[in-house]
């Protein structure tokens, strides 16, 4: 029997998602009677309050040092951290963050045996789940929310203000949208997500080469992905596998796009290795046409380089004057300003949807991996374990162990 427990969110401000709703508790302790039993620490933040959770079977406990596994979202505090237990969270470590320095040495420490979601891969390295596909579907709502809202001409309700994804999605039948053409970069989920608006509002697909040159008089979309996006500086080609490994050798397409699009709703990974979209310095050109850019890959001066920080879920846009690269205030309809949409935690505007979607994924890929003797897809995701890294992530070395 395996003992799962899902702890309360420790950060501040305390995130709201959870791995498994009560609903998808009562399945599991259904499906997996006598195998999992659920229990989760009381919360007054969390998005699905503790009735629900009780009302599902899954007993509230103050204390979780009676589990074997424990589920949290973000970051663990370093006093909830229960020696020798398991914990899944993201722990954003991977990359040597400082912030989470102290979390590695107790993570070490306590001798946890930590596995990040972010590292649950399949043997080609591909992701196995995530919360991407609610941050493109939020992220594209409020880039068309920041379209209407700066050039007067229809009102949307944020998603954090909606009850749920389908009551956002209810608003997008009262308005009817301009011929705006969109550009649309990235492959991944949180660009699944910003399909999955683009298709809600109808907006027409249209190929890369005809949305640079044509004007429509309907709304547009064109997706940037691979070939459409970077070539190699030398011969022109694009192999996926090369640019993964070789970005240097690459340059971005993206240029002749800032001047066709209208939007820009940006969905790609990006590292400092990689080409950037554009550079600062291009904004000025007269020629440049994008009004609003919802950057929801979201790294500061990084493949939207007029990304000046994080922006928040309360006060999601800024404005930037493109001649001074500054901040200004936003949803001015003023041909010299741009309007950056930057939130870093959007699928938090959509908890429950999120958290849903989240715990399926759980449910079909990870609980069987959790009953298995060995699963390799666990063991690949452990960055720490027994007190020492894991073979794979022995690059954080000098990062991860307490300096003696
Ligand atoms: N603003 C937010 O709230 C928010 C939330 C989630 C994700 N994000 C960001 O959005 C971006 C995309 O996330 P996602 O969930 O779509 O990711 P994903 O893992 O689903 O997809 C990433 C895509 O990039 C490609 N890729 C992977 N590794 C690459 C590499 N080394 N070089 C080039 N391309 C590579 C993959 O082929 C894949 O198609 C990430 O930067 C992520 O941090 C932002």
């Amino acid at each position: 029997m395996i003992k799962i427990g899902l702890i309360r969110e420790g950060k501040t401000p305390p995130d709201t998602r959870v791995a498994l709703t009560p609903t998808q508790c009562a399945d599991v302790l259904q499906f997996y009677s006598g195998q999992i039993e659920i229990v989760a620490e009381p919360s007054v933040t969390r998005c699905f309050p503790d009735a629900e959770y009780i009302k599902a079977g899954v007993n509230m406990q103050d204390n979780l040092e009676d589990c074997d596994v424990i589920f949290g979202i973000k970051e663990v505090k370093i006093e909830h951290l229960i020696p020798n237990k398991i914990f899944f969270f993201f722990s954003h470590t991977k990359k040597k963050q400082p912030y989470n320095q102290p979390l590695m040495h107790a993570l070490i420490e306590k001798k946890v045996r930590m596995i990040d979601y972010e590292a649950l891969t399949y043997e080609d390295g591909a992701r196995i789940l995530g919360f991407g596909v609610f941050a493109g579907v939020v992220g594209a709502h409020n880039g068309l929310m920041t379209y209407g809202k700066k050039t007067r001409m229809f009102s949307l309700i944020p998603a954090h203000a909606c009850k749920d994804m389908d009551e956002m999605l209810k608003q997008y039948r009262y308005v009817k949208l301009p011929p705006v053409k969109i550009a649309v970069t990235g492959s991944g989920r949180v660009t699944a997500g910003i399909l999955e608006i683009m298709h809600h509002w109808d907006i027409e697909s249209v190929e890369p080469e005809d949305f640079l040159v044509k004007e429509y008089d309907y709304p547009v979309y064109t997706l940037l992905k691979g070939a459409a996006l970077y070539e190699n500086k030398n011969t022109g080609a694009y192999s996926r596998d090369d640019f993964h490994h070789n970005p240097e050798q690459y340059q971005c397409k993206f240029l002749p796009f800032t001047k066709a699009a209208d939007i820009l709703m940006n969905g790609i990974y990006w590292d400092k290795s990689i080409p950037r979209l554009f550079e600062k310095s291009d904004v000025a050109n007269p020629e440049f046409r994008i009004k609003i850019m919802a950057d929801i890959t979201c790294d500061e001066d990084g493949s939207v380089p007029i990304n000046l920080g994080s922006s928040t879920i309360a006060d999601p846009v800024y404005g930037i004057d493109r001649n001074t690269i500054e901040k200004v205030a936003p949803f001015q309809n003023d041909k010299d300003i741009i309007d950056v949409m930057a939130v870093d935690n959007l699928p938090n505007e959509l908890p429950r949807d999120a958290s849903e979607h989240f715990g399926e994924h759980i449910i079909k890929y990870i609980l069987p991996e959790l009953l298995k003797e060995k699963s390799d897809i666990l063991d690949r995701a452990t960055i720490c374990k027994d007190g020492k890294l894991t073979t794979p992530f022995e690059y954080l070395s000098d990062y991860a162990y307490p300096v003696k």
